[in-house]
Formats: structure tokens, sequence, C-alpha cells
């Protein structure tokens, strides 16, 4: 599959020769009998660096479905004010795959958030267990963008502006507004999905690191031009101001034949990620591992953040390498895509979750603080066939009262530091 290179690039793309009108946006007549549609993902007037809108062409117009009317998902949604905000320490264990026949959509269950669609900040998280393709409907958010990171299973995304095919490690976003369809080839999947309110993910600035670093623009791969001319009895699911909605449809809305523009889906393989680090001492925050940003209206301050943890080699002399103990005044959910993650020995599986709010203090587990402690730091470790990540937030990310009544919640979580002993002896320097 043949993909266009390049984050926030002006892309152009025909699945039919000339199907794109040359030299204006809305002719008096599209080629081929199409409509010409507008999607705009920024304000009309947002400075020319931040302004995001595309172009579609397509068998019909968005407008073209029968009316929407609630439907009613249980699992699925942005209550994040049901149960109190807790500062305790929060673990999962992967959620099971479904025994019922479950699409992606239906497969959604959301574990937490902050903010609201309706202010236009904040982050909803939601994972998803499914076992089967969304057959005969399609979605999608109004209320923000969508950052799908697969665990376990492909997922082919066919969107309106073309077909992205997924793995695990590899990630991929779906603009607000866009419609899109997940197929799964290997018949069972299993993973998270950020739902951005804010400002779009964008690269993060490098500053002293300079031109090149971390996420390289051109690993961004949007689609190519795909259209499906089906018709029949179909149904468009709408997230809405944090509501489901169904309409009836009487065509597939992946029906775009030639698009331009640069509010588009995109995807990126974690595994290209530049990775940073110490080659002296001390183990850095671990800003130094961002990959995606959306900026709150503070400077420096993100409304959320993707980070991820890959392989790496740690070479820092004198020091405690894995991440250090700490309480930070942004909130933290964590996943682990596949491996171990260095700060956690045990109890941290593929799949599961982990959540530590503003102030809460975390860090290594016993069982990894004590083999650290007692490593030999004078050769590098390598750290191999592992990939975690973590959805950072400004706000304090609060679980939703499903999340928490999920058997998969660990109640023994706040066990992992017991073990800490005192090692303190005034007497030894
Ligand atoms: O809590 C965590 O494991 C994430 C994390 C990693 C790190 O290297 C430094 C700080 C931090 O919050
Ligand atoms: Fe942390």
């Amino acid at each position: 599959m043949n993909y266009l290179s390049g984050f926030g690039n002006e892309h152009a793309s025909e699945a039919l020769p000339g199907a794109l009108p040359a030299g204006r946006n809305s002719p008096q007549r599209v080629p081929y009998g199409l409509y010409a549609e507008q999607i705009s993902g920024t304000a009309f007037t947002a400075p020319r660096h931040a302004n995001r809108r595309s172009w579609l062409y397509r068998l019909r117009p968005s407008a073209m479905h029968q009316p929407f009317a609630p439907y009613a998902s249980t699992r699925f949604h942005d209550r994040f004010d049901e149960a109190p905000a807790t500062p305790n320490q929060l673990r999962w264990d992967p959620l099971p795959l479904p025994a019922a026949a479950t699409d992606f959509v239906d497969g959604l269950v959301s574990y937490a958030g902050n903010g609201s669609a309706a202010a236009m900040t904040g982050l909803g998280i939601h994972l998803y267990a499914a076992n089967r393709s969304m057959q005969g409907r399609y979605f999608y958010s109004a209320d923000g963008e969508l950052l799908i990171v697969p665990q376990q299973g492909r997922l082919h995304i066919a969107t309106e502006f073309g077909v992205l095919q997924l793995e695990p490690q590899e990630i991929a976003l779906i603009p607000r507004g866009v419609r899109f369809r997940v197929d799964l080839p290997d018949g069972e999947a299993r993973g998270y999905v950020c739902e951005n309110f804010g400002a779009h993910l964008r690269l993060p600035d490098l500053g002293p690191i300079g031109s090149n670093g971390l996420a390289n623009p051109r690993d961004f791969l949007a689609p190519e031009a795909a259209y499906e001319d089906r018709d029949g009895e179909f149904e468009l699911i709408a997230k809405f101001q944090g509501g489901l909605w169904r309409a009836a449809i009487g065509h597939s809305p992946l029906d775009v034949v030639a698009w331009h523009g640069n509010h588009v889906p995109y995807k990126y393989d974690l595994r290209r990620f530049n990775t940073i680090g110490s080659i002296s001492y001390d183990h850095p925050d671990p800003s130094i591992f961002l990959v995606l940003t959306s900026p709150s209206d503070t400077p420096g301050v993100g409304n959320m953040d993707f980070v991820i943890f890959p392989p790496r080699w740690l070479v820092a002399e004198d020091t405690f390498r894995p991440p250090w103990f700490h309480r930070n005044i942004a909130s933290e959910f964590m996943g682990l895509i596949h491996g171990v993650y260095d700060a956690k020995a045990g109890g941290f599986a593929p799949g599961g979750a982990s959540l530590h709010n503003c102030m809460s203090g975390h860090g290594p587990d016993a069982a990894s603080f004590d083999k650290a402690s007692n490593a030999d730091v004078s050769k590098p470790d390598h750290i191999v066939a592992t990939m975690a990540f973590m959805f950072e937030a400004r706000a304090v990310i609060c679980p939703t009262a499903q999340a928490l009544a999920l058997p998969q919640l660990q109640q023994d979580y706040h066990e992992c530091w017991q073990g800490l002993r005192k090692l303190f002896d005034p007497a030894k320097p």
C-alpha cells in the first residue's frame, strides 16, 4: 500500500485520473460528476501555520443521511465526573477479548479523561477489545481527533481519505469529523484510543536538539485516495458532545474519489522514533520521548502529550538508570504495547494500563529498584523488545465509574512499593 509522506503537509490524491479539479476548489461542475465539499479542522482564520482543512470530491455530499437518534452505548462515553477523582495509584490488567461479536465501536470502554468536547479542552481515554470488523457501519467523532494505539491485532482503517493499514507498534490519527470503518484482518484486536478535545496534536519543537530527531516529519503517512461505491442499508454512528448518535445511511460515506488538503488521517510507526537520551549521567525527564503534543493556551504546557518508551541503550554512569521516584504536576495514563516496562518488574502487562495522577507518588517497584541499584553501570544496558507509552495531561485524569468497577483493576497495586525497605544508616555515608 502506498502512502503520502510528511507531517502536516498539503497533500493531493486522486483514485481516478483527473478527478481532482485543477486550479480551483469548487468548479461549477466537478469532473466525473463528483460533489465538492470542504472539511475544516481549524477556524477559517487560524494562522496559516496552524490552519487545517481539506477538500473532498465525492459521490454524495456528507449531508446525505437520515436524521440521527441517540444510540445507547453504556461503555463508550465522556462521563468523567461520575466518581471522585482519585489520588490513588491505579493499574488494570488487560481487557479480555469479548465472547460475543463486538466491533471496534462497540468494543470501546471509556477508562478516564478530563475536560470536555464542549469546552474543547482535555482528553478521553478509551480501551478497545473487539473480535469482528465493522459491518455496514461507519463512525466519526465530532468531539476530538482520535489517536489509535493498537496493542494486539492489525487494524485496517478505511477512511474518507483512503485506507490506513496498521499493526501494533504503529499509531493512527483520525481527525475530528472524518468518517471511517475498522476492519480486523486478524479477527481480534485490542488497544488504546485517546480522544483529544483540544488543539491538534503536532510535532513538538526540538529546541537545542536541532532540526532532526524524535519523530521525524517524513515518517508520518497519509493514505492515498480510495473510494467505495456501495449502496445499501448502512449506519453512521457519530460521537457528539460525549454521546453516541446513529443515523441510517443508504450508501458508504467512504465515497471520496479525490482530495487535497492538510486535515488528513495519518499513521506513524513508533519504531521509527529517533530516541535520544543521556550519554553522561542521570535519567532525563520523559519529555525527551515526546512523539506528539496538543498545546494548551499556556506556552510549553500540553493539553495532552503522547510519549513513548521505546527500545534504547542506557549508558549513563553512576546513575540509577530506570525512571526515578517522582510526583508530577501532570497526570499520567500509561499503556504497554509489548515487552516489559523498565520501571515495573511485574504486574504491568501488555494491554494493561496505569494511572498516576497529579502529585501521586510513583516510580520503580521494589524489585526494579533493587535490580537497578545493584546493576553494573560501567557497562551499557540494552533495553530491547518493548514499547510502552503515556497519555500525559495537564489536568487531573478522572477514571470513569466503570473503570473503577472493572475486575481488571488491581486492588493490590500499591503493594509494589511496600517492599522498599528503609536503607538509611547514619553511620554509612
Ligand atoms: O511514571 C512513569 O513511569 C513515566 C515516567 C518515566 C520516566 O522515565 C520519567 C518520569 C515518568 O513519569
Ligand atoms: Fe511518572
